[in-house]
C-alpha cells in the first residue's frame, strides 16, 4: 500500500505531510468534543436540569470547536498543497537533472514524447499520493483509535465491535491491489504508445499529407486511442466495484455501530445521550478509512507513473569524466573501435584513425556504413564502445563534458535555431560575442547580404525557422559553429540536401577554416572531400581504405570506384 522508494525520494514533504495529520487529527477532537457537548445537552434536557447558563456555554463552547475545526481543516487543506507543491519540484527536478545527466546521449534511453507525459501527467498523478493519500493512511489509523480511546469507556462492547470492522477496509484494498496494479501498468504503456504516435504523426503530418498517408494513420491512431479508452474504462470499472466493496463495509460497520449502541441502550447499559453520541460518531469511525480507499486509486495511478518515473532515473549514465582539455593542438586518435547500438549488431569494428591538429579529414562512405556513429563518439554523445577514442591523449569518455563540448562541436544535417531573433541563436555560439563578431561570423558562412537584407542581427526567426530555405539555416547554423571557440568542427553531411550555391558556399568555408580548427567532413559525396589532407572510407563499419584524394583514386579500390561513379553521374545530370 506505500511505496518505499516514492515516499523516499519525497523526503522533503514529509515534515508537511505530518502537519497535515495533526491538523486533521485536531479537527477530529474538536468534532468529538462538540458531539461529546451536544450529548451532555441532550442529558440535561432529559434530567431536566437544562438552566439558561448550560445554554450560553454549551453556544460557546460549540462555536470554539467550529471555529477550530474549521481553521484546522483549512490548515490541512494547505498542507496538502505544500507537500504536494515539493514532491512536484523535487520529481520534476530530478527528471530535469536525470536528462542533463544522461547529456545528448538521452534519446537513446528514452523517448521524448515518454519524458514529457511522466513529467506533465504522471507528476501530477504522484501529487495525490503525496498531497492526500498518505496523509490520509496516517490519519485513518489514527482516527478510529481516538474514537475507540473516547467510545470504549461509554461502552467497551461497541467500541470493540466498531474497531473490529475497521481492518475490512484495508484488506479490501490490499485484495484489489494485485488487479489495479496489472491494469495501471497497462494503461500507462497503452498512453505512452499513444504519446508517442501522436507526437510522431504531428510531428510527419507534412510528410502524411504529401502522400495521402494521413487517414492510413488517423484510423491507426483511433484504433490506439480505442484500446487506450478499454484499458482507461477497465480502470474505472476496477476503481468503482472496489469503491463499492468498501462502502459496504463502511455503511455496514457503521450500521453495526448504530445497532449495537441502540441494543446496548435497550438493555440499559448506556443512556439516551451516550446512544445518541456513538450512533454520530461511528460514522466518523470509518469515513477515514473510506476517504483513503477512494483516495487509494488515484495513488496507485500515482504510485504507477512513479514506476515509469523511476525507470527513467534508473537510466544509466554515461560515467563523467573529469579531465580538462588543452585549449589546443589536441590530436584525435581513434585506434581498435568497435560500437554495437543493440548487442545483436555491431555497426563499427576494429576503426583506426588519426586526425592531427589543424587539419581537413574526410570521412566517406556509402549509407549506413557508420560515418556518423563515428562523428558520435568523437563528439562524446556516443559512449558504449570498445577501443580507444582519444582526443588530446585523453579518453573521450574520461573528457569533462563541457571541456568536450568546448573543444568538438558538430554541425549536423540540419542544425536547430529556435524561435526568436537570428542575434539570440548566434549567440549561443558565444554568448559574449559582439556585433562585429556576429557579422563576421556571417560573413564567413557567406550569408552575410542575405542577413543584411532581411533586418540584419534582429531578423525574427519563426519556429523551426520556417521563413528560411534549407541552404540559409544550414549556412546560418555554421555561423553559429563558428562563433565558438571549439578546436574541432564535424561536418556530418552539413552540405546535403540543399542548393548547389549553399554547398558550394559551405564547401569554400569549411576549406577556409581548416588551418585554424581541426575540420572532420563526413560526407558521402567524395567532391565534398577532395581538398581533405586525409580521408578515411569506411565499409561496413570498418576503415576499408585512406590517403588523400588524388592517392585514393590512383589506388584504382572502392573509393576512385564511388569517385568515378559519382563524377559520371553528376556529368550526365548537368
Ligand atoms: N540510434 C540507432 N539505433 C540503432 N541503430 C542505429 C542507430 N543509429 C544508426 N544505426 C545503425 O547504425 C548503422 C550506421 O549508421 P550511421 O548513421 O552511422 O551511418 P552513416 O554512414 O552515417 O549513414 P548515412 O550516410 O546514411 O547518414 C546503420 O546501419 C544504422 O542502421
Amino acid at each position: 500500500m506505500v511505496n518505499g522508494r516514492l515516499v523516499r525520494l519525497g523526503n522533503r514533504a514529509m515534515r508537511y505531510m505530518l502537519a497535515q495529520v495533526a491538523f486533521q487529527w485536531i479537527a477530529l477532537v474538536a468534532n468529538i468534543a462538540l458531539i461529546g457537548g451536544i450529548a451532555y445537552l441532550f442529558h440535561l434536557v432529559i434530567a431536566k436540569s437544562l438552566a439558561a447558563h448550560h445554554m450560553a456555554i454549551g453556544a460557546c463552547a460549540a462555536l470554539v470547536c467550529l471555529t477550530i475545526r474549521f481553521a484546522a481543516t483549512r490548515a490541512a487543506a494547505h498542507m496538502s498543497h505544500l507537500s504536494a507543491r515539493s514532491v512536484k519540484d523535487t520529481l520534476r527536478r530530478a527528471l530535469f537533472d536525470k536528462m542533463l545527466a544522461l547529456g545528448p546521449a538521452y534519446a537513446q534511453q528514452t523517448s521524448t514524447s515518454e519524458v514529457v507525459q511522466v513529467a506533465g501527467e504522471g507528476v501530477e498523478q504522484i501529487e495525490t499520493y503525496f498531497g492526500l493519500y498518505l496523509p490520509q493512511l496516517l490519519y485513518a489509523l489514527l482516527a478510529p483509535l481516538t474514537l475507540f480511546a473516547v467510545i470504549a469507556p461509554i461502552s467497551l462492547p461497541v467500541a470493540v465491535g466498531l474497531i473490529a470492522c475497521v481492518p475490512l477496509i484495508p484488506l479490501a484494498i490490499a485484495a484489489v491491489q494485485t488487479i489495479a496494479k496489472r491494469l495501471l501498468a497497462s494503461y500507462w504503456d497503452q498512453y505512452a504508445e499513444l504519446g508517442d504516435s501522436f507526437l510522431e504523426n504531428l510531428q510527419g503530418l507534412t510528410t502524411l499529407k504529401v502522400y495521402e498517408a494521413d487517414a492510413h494513420k488517423a484510423e491507426q491512431m483511433d484504433a490506439e486511442a480505442e484500446t487506450f479508452r478499454r484499458v482507461t474504462m477497465r480502470v474505472l470499472t476496477m476503481q468503482l466495484n472496489s469503491i463499492i466493496v468498501m462502502d459496504l463495509v463502511a455503511y455496514g460497520g457503521a450500521a453495526l455501530g448504530i445497532a449495537l449502541a441502540v441494543s446496548a441502550l435497550a438493555d440499559g447499559r448506556i443512556g439516551l445521550p451516550a446512544c445518541l453520541a456513538i450512533i454520530i460518531l461511528s460514522s466518523e469511525f470509518f469515513i477515514p478509512m473510506r476517504t483513503l480507499g477512494s483516495y487509494f486509486h488515484t495513488a496507485m495511478n500515482g504510485s504507477a507513473a512513479a514506476d515509469r518515473i523511476f525507470a527513467i532515473l534508473d537510466a544509466p549514465e554515461p560515467s563523467p569524466g573529469a579531465r580538462e582539455l588543452p585549449e589546443r593542438r589536441n590530436r584525435i586518435e581513434i585506434q581498435g573501435l568497435s560500437f554495437a547500438y543493440t548487442p545483436e549488431r555491431e555497426v563499427l569494428h576494429d576503426v583506426a584513425l588519426a586526425i592531427e591538429p589543424g587539419s581537413l579529414v574526410g570521412v566517406a562512405g556509402t549509407s549506413g556504413s557508420g560515418k556518423s556513429t563515428l562523428a558520435s563518439i568523437i563528439s562524446g554523445r556516443l559512449t558504449g564502445y570498445t577501443g580507444t577514442a582519444r582526443i588530446g591523449g585523453v579518453d573521450v569518455r574520461d573528457i569533462e563534458r563541457e571541456s568536450l563540448a568546448r573543444h568538438v562541436v558538430v554541425v549536423p544535417t540540419s542544425g536547430y535555431l529556435f524561435s526568436g531573433t537570428l542575434r539570440e541563436n548566434l549567440l549561443m555560439g558565444n554568448p559574449h560575442a559582439t556585433d562585429e563578431q556576429l557579422e563576421r561570423a556571417l560573413a564567413q558562412a557567406r550569408i552575410d547580404a542575405f542577413v543584411r537584407e532581411n533586418g540584419g542581427l534582429d531578423m525574427p526567426i519563426t519556429e523551426g525557422a520556417r521563413n528560411l530555405s534549407g541552404g540559409q539555416r544550414q549556412r546560418l547554423c555554421i555561423a553559429r559553429a563558428l562563433l565558438t571557440s571549439a578546436e574541432t568542427l564535424i561536418f556530418d553531411e552539413a552540405s546535403s540536401n540543399i542548393d548547389a550555391d549553399s554547398e558550394a558556399a559551405i564547401a569554400e568555408v569549411i576549406r577556409e577554416i581548416a588551418g585554424e580548427r581541426t575540420v572532420v567532413v563526413v560526407s558521402h559525396r567524395l567532391a565534398n572531400l577532395v581538398h581533405a589532407d586525409m580521408i578515411y572510407l569506411l565499409d561496413g563499419g570498418s576503415v576499408a581504405e585512406q590517403g588523400t584524394h588524388s592517392e585514393l583514386v590512383a589506388a584504382h579500390g572502392a573509393y576512385a570506384a564511388f569517385w568515378r561513379a559519382q563524377h559520371e553521374l553528376e556529368r550526365n545530370v548537368a
